[in-house]
């Protein structure tokens, strides 16, 4: 029975087993109130599009196909996950979607039993699942289904082979499923074997229709004997050799189906019917619209992987707000740009995120030198490694989350070899509302034990193209890190950079406030408040290197000063604070007047980056209230202060 078009059909979905109850035409109107729900997120706040209008239909024929109250449903990297999340209960607060105390942009367990990973990096989604039928194997449920989807952008990812490569001699593959969401597009259009291959598979019905046409053909063409089938087997195995899109899943063990439409809800239920009655490991390739429903996204999936908020308007839409604030991002985009202008040895790499990095410039001016390797953070790592030893001067662009899963190769291809590799680790620190999967937390910790390894940030924009030239020329590698933050100028002649030198923006001794990164103006802020409304005379210093240290000048500081705080937006546990602790024990130095303002040991969720900061205390209030308590647990009153400079003021 069909719903009477003035009722909607989503608020009825409370969860996937309603969708039982519908017809066909209800289905296909439920799939077009999805899509609006979907761009009516996206008219609120910038939130992933493009990648959810496309697996509208997928996400109903997988919920329809299995009962993933007990079978199992992973969405690969995660930021697809909107349209699960509206048909498992959670409609009614689609609206709160990343933001502070709302829906997470990624599956999160916390809210659905329906969510079994915090997903949000990709190409995790074929081992996780595996794990998952492995252990109900284990656990006696071995009934159970367990499927992966992921996209083409992050099946390069060289963790789905470690995955493909268990599946293929493993005992639980056999209800394994892995569906491969193919829409030809990564955030920017997919690149490299692996989309050639999609590619020529995608051609696989057109071998179908040729096939069919020759077997229609052959009888009028007169051939005697066996000539018609010799000529219609080399037909077969000449195209198929080129264009059999699941040659390589089949060799490792899978059964590949597809391509199918991944759009149409009666072929994706006959599919999926016919992967559960077979035995696994099996792959089915289905083909999407990355944006699909909604024009200008259709057009352009790049610009709407995930869009500013925009409106509908009859002409198309109207954006709702046009950020012109440049960021930390623009600036060692810009910096880049200049130095592979002036060295022809510099070359750019980035992991599939050349929008996010600011380098289309780079990559339209210098496309010999820019290097796209899709999601493969730790073959961009070690392609790089192999480039210094060559001689060049790569520079790897990739958000300090994501180059997490390059680790062994920093230590074992890159500071291990002590070769001249610049790693640019954008997004280090709170990223806003991507949340806890995406925060830059750990890279301080990460790189800083690395033999060779120099660890420096920016305290504003002044310092930026200063420390990738000097990066540049520095013969070791180098970790340079910067957060997901506009830019802001301290105004002040800078101090050059060199190896291990802060840089003393004002000497107090009340206090120090020593920065490392992008809070060095809002030190300087909290240091006029401590001043201006409670007497406090303390003092600034953009500290610029967590490794080396400038032990000369932070112990000079722990000498003459009642007390330091040192500020960073990264885990306090082995981060720059640490160093700061361990190179004063080390030295025999009291630290006890020391205290450090970081990111403390929990998730930080998902809100904006500002509500965030103010939650850590890493923001002016916070450190002026850290800097009011240390200060009262130590008897500073403010009679210690001494003149100093005269204040410098935040641009
Ligand atoms: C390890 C890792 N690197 C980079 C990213 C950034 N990222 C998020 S989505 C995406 C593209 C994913 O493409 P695809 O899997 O095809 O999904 P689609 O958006 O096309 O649906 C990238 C590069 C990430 N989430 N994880
Ligand atoms: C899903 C994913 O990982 C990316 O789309 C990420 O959300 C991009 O982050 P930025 O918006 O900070 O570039
Ligand atoms: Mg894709």
């Amino acid at each position: 029975m069909t719903t009477p078009q003035s009722q909607p059909i989503l608020p009825r979905i409370q969860s996937p087993s309603d969708l039982h109850a519908l017809s066909e035409a209800d289905l296909g109107r439920l799939a077009a109130e999805m899509r609006e729900e979907l761009i009516g997120v996206v008219g609120r706040r910038s939130a992933h599009f493009a990648s959810n209008l496309g697996v509208v239909e997928l996400c109903l024929a997988l919920h329809l196909a299995f009962d993933f109250a007990k079978d199992r449903l992973i969405w690969d990297t995660g930021h697809q996950i909107y349209p699960h999340k509206l048909i498992t209960g959670r409609a009614d607060r689609i609206h709160t979607i990343r933001t502070k105390d709302g829906l997470m942009g990624y599956p999160n367990p916390a809210e659905s039993p329906y969510d079994l990973f915090m997903t949000g990096h990709a190409g995790a989604a074929p081992s996780t699942a595996m794990g998952l039928h492995a252990g109900d194997i284990v656990m006696g449920r071995p009934e159970r289904y367990s499927v992966a989807v992921i996209g083409d952008g992050a099946f390069p990812s060289g963790v789905v082979y470690e995955a493909l490569n268990n599946a293929g001699d493993q005992a639980h593959g056999r209800r394994y499923i892995i569906i491969l969401n193919d829409n030809k597009m990564s955030i920017c259009p997919r690149v490299g074997g692996i989309a050639y291959y999609l590619d020529k598979a995608r051609m696989a019905p057109e071998y179908k229709r040729a096939n069919t046409l020759v077997r229609k053909v052959l009888p009028s063409i007169p051939l005697v004997g066996d000539q018609a089938d010799r000529l219609l087997q080399q037909f077969k195995d000449a195209v198929k050799a080129s264009v059999h899109g699941g040659m390589i899943f089949e060799e490792l063990g899978f059964t590949y189906l597809g391509p199918i439409d991944g759009h149409d809800l009666k072929t994706l239920n006959t599919y999926l019917e016919k992967v559960k009655a077979m035995d696994g490991p099996i792959l089915l390739h289905v083909l999407t619209d990355k944006g699909r429903g909604f024009e200008p996204a259709e057009r352009d999936p790049v610009s709407f992987h995930a869009p500013a908020p925009f409106q509908r308007c009859e002409e198309g839409i109207i954006p709702l707000k046009t950020s012109s604030t440049r960021a930390y991002t623009n600036a060692v985009s810009e910096a880049l740009y200049e130095a592979l202008r002036r060295d022809p040895k510099v070359a750019v790499l980035t992991a599939a995120m050349c929008e996010g990095n600011k380098l289309q410039k780079i990559r339209d001016a210098f496309p010999e030198r820019f290097f796209d390797v899709g999601i493969c953070e730790a073959h961009a790592v070690t392609f790089a490694a192999g480039m210094a030893k060559a001689g060049a001067r790569p520079v790897v662009d990739i958000y300090s989350t994501f180059l997490q899963r390059g680790y062994d190769h920093i230590f074992q291809e890159v500071a291990l070899q002590d070769l001249p590799v610049l790693f640019c680790l954008d997004r280090a620190g709170l990223v806003g509302s991507d949340g806890p999967t995406h925060h830059g937390s750990y890279d301080l910790a990460y790189m800083r034990p690395f033999p060779n390894m120099v660890v420096m940030a920016p305290g504003d924009a002044k310092d930026v193209a200063p420390m990738v030239d000097w990066a540049l020329q520095h013969d070791h590698p180098v970790a340079l890190r910067y957060p997901k933050a506009n830019l802001e100028e301290v105004q002040r002649d800078p101090q050059p950079i060199e190896l291990g030198q802060a840089e003393v923006l004002e000497w107090e001794t009340d206090g120090m406030l020593v920065a490392l990164g992008a809070q060095v103006p809002d030190c300087l802020r909290a240091a006029e408040r401590l001043r201006a409304d409670h007497g406090l005379r303390v003092g600034v210093i953009n500290a610029r290197f967590a490794k080396p240290l400038d032990t000369a000048t932070i112990f000079k500081a722990l000498d003459e000063c009642g007390f330091v705080l040192t500020i960073e937006e990264g885990a306090l546990m082995g981060g720059f604070g640490s160093a700061v602790l361990e190179a004063a024990n080390d030295a025999g130095r009291s630290t006890s007047h020391v205290r450090r303002l970081g990111l403390p040991d929990r998730f930080v969720l998902h809100a904006e980056r500002d509500e965030q900061l103010a939650e850590v205390g890493l923001d002016v209030d916070g450190i002026v209230a850290r800097a009011l308590e240390l200060a009262q647990q130590l008897g500073i009153t403010g009679e210690l202060g001494t003149s100093s400079a005269a204040t410098r003021s935040v641009g």
